[in-house]
């Protein structure tokens, strides 16, 4: 590597969707107070349908965002995309000043606790655990072979969602099942979205000038996925995500928490397949479920316009969280707060006050106007006289991807 490599190429490949940053490590043009700039931003949305999306913003080019739409096959036709885009700025993959591509793992097992560089052995692992990530993992694959086959030469880092969950504790972390089965097929809860939860939680200590050992947060990191966090002096104990990121919260497409016995019934009663209860769970479940939408903001619409499904779908996925809410708030004994974070999290000022409201006796209230606020800060809500901070920090996993990304290959 030579001196002036200090960029960074994150990719964040969702089951559709496949996220990036290209960043500075070393730029003293900070913009985010992190020692990091960000040179180019982006997103592809709707990989494998006639109507994806690629929309680049060339931050260090001027920032204008360029948009193109027409059919992307798959994350390797999405990733070939974004090269091209980054090369027509000057920031394209055969740049000397790429240190390492940093890639968002979402399902790393037990094995990876930490960022690590990608090898075949590496690699095989995170195939190995494409049963208990089957929307996430194989983009995740696609994006790391991509890339390889773009950048031999460069490191390519895993950042695993997994990694932040390895602190629960065997209580929380152990299904109430016989034991030799669990751990023949180490079915055990391991938690998602743990780079999220990692920052925001961090963030959350920051916006109240304390260190992260000295608090006790719950992360509301709601997304399309959306999960819940116990977080005890930066560390996670307790998440509401489990083996796979179908349990717990309500999402947009995925059910969370439901008895198990709902699966036989549909085998037995119904006649479905593994693999049908399988789609319906993940993919034709929650808000998209209950009510044909899964984003907040149609649903919202709505809601305005007197719709009554989207009403109950909007009240079944607020109930879900206040009992997150509450349970982690016995989990954790003492609270100090409240976090709110991704799409939903972040702008949907109507979930925030549902979630929240009732919970005074537990020291937590949103203040009206404090929540109407639009800003991309991180920011408080709730008010001056709550003994709970209730906070809304938006989240990076790019800007932390890149920066274990970077620290990995420096060291
Ligand atoms: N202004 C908004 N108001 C309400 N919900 C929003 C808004 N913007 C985005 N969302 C919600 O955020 C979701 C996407 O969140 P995001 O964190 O980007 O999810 P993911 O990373 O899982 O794709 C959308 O499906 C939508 O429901
Ligand atoms: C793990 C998970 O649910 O990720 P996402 O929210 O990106 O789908
Ligand atoms: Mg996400």
């Amino acid at each position: 590597m030579t001196a002036k490599a200090t960029r960074v190429l994150v990719l964040n490949s969702g089951s559709s969707s496949l996220k990036y940053q290209l960043l500075d490590m070393g730029d003293a043009r900070s913009d985010n107070g992190s020692g990091a700039a960000r040179l180019a931003v982006g997103l592809v949305e709707r990989i494998g349908e006639a109507t994806s999306r690629l929309a680049h913003t060339p931050l260090a080019a001027g920032g204008a965002t360029r948009e193109t739409t027409g059919p992307i096959a798959d994350h390797q036709a999405a990733l070939k995309a974004v090269a091209d885009e980054l090369a027509t700025d000057g920031l394209g993959l055969d740049s000397p000043e790429l240190a390492a591509i940093g890639h968002r793992v979402v399902h790393g097992g037990l094995k990876f606790t930490a960022p690590t560089v990608i090898d075949d052995a590496v690699l095989k692992e995170i195939e190995r655990l494409v049963p208990v990530a089957p929307l996430h993992n194989p983009a995740n694959i696609t994006g790391i072979r991509t890339a390889q086959a773009l950048r031999p030469d460069l490191p390519q880092v895993a950042v695993f969602d997994t990694a932040f969950h390895t602190t629960m504790p065997e209580h929380a972390a152990r299904y109430a099942i016989d034991v030799a089965t669990a751990d023949a097929h180490r079915i055990r809860r391991y938690g998602f979205h743990g780079t999220s939860h990692a920052y925001v939680s961090r963030r959350t200590a920051e916006l109240l000038g304390k260190a992260p050992e000295d608090i006790n947060v719950i992360v509301l990191h709601l997304g399309n996925g959306a999960s819940a966090s116990a977080v005890r002096g930066g560390r996670c104990v307790d998440t509401s995500m489990g083996l796979t990121p179908l349990e717990g919260l309500v999402m947009g497409t995925r059910s969370g928490d439901i008895d198990p016995a709902v699966t036989f019934h549909l085998k037995r009663v119904a006649g479905m397949s593994a693999d049908e209860i399988d789609e319906l769970l993940n993919k034709k479940s929650g808000l998209l479920g209950l009510c044909g939408d899964n984003d907040m903001r149609e649903i919202r619409r709505r809601i305005d316009g007197g719709d009554e499904r989207a009403a109950l779908a909007f009240d079944i996925y607020i109930h879900r969280l206040k009992k997150y809410i509450g349970a982690y708030t016995a989990v954790l004994g003492k609270v100090d707060a409240v976090t709110f974070t991704a799409g939903v999290g972040e702008n949907a000022a109507p979930v925030r006050a549902a979630a929240v409201a009732g919970l005074e006796e537990l020291g937590m209230a949103v203040d009206a106007s404090l929540n109407a606020v639009r800003s991309d800060e991180p920011r408080l809500i709730s008010p001056d006289y709550a003994r709970v901070a209730v906070a809304v920090v938006p989240t990076d996993e790019e800007l932390e991807i890149a920066q274990q990304t970077y620290a990995l290959v420096t060291a």
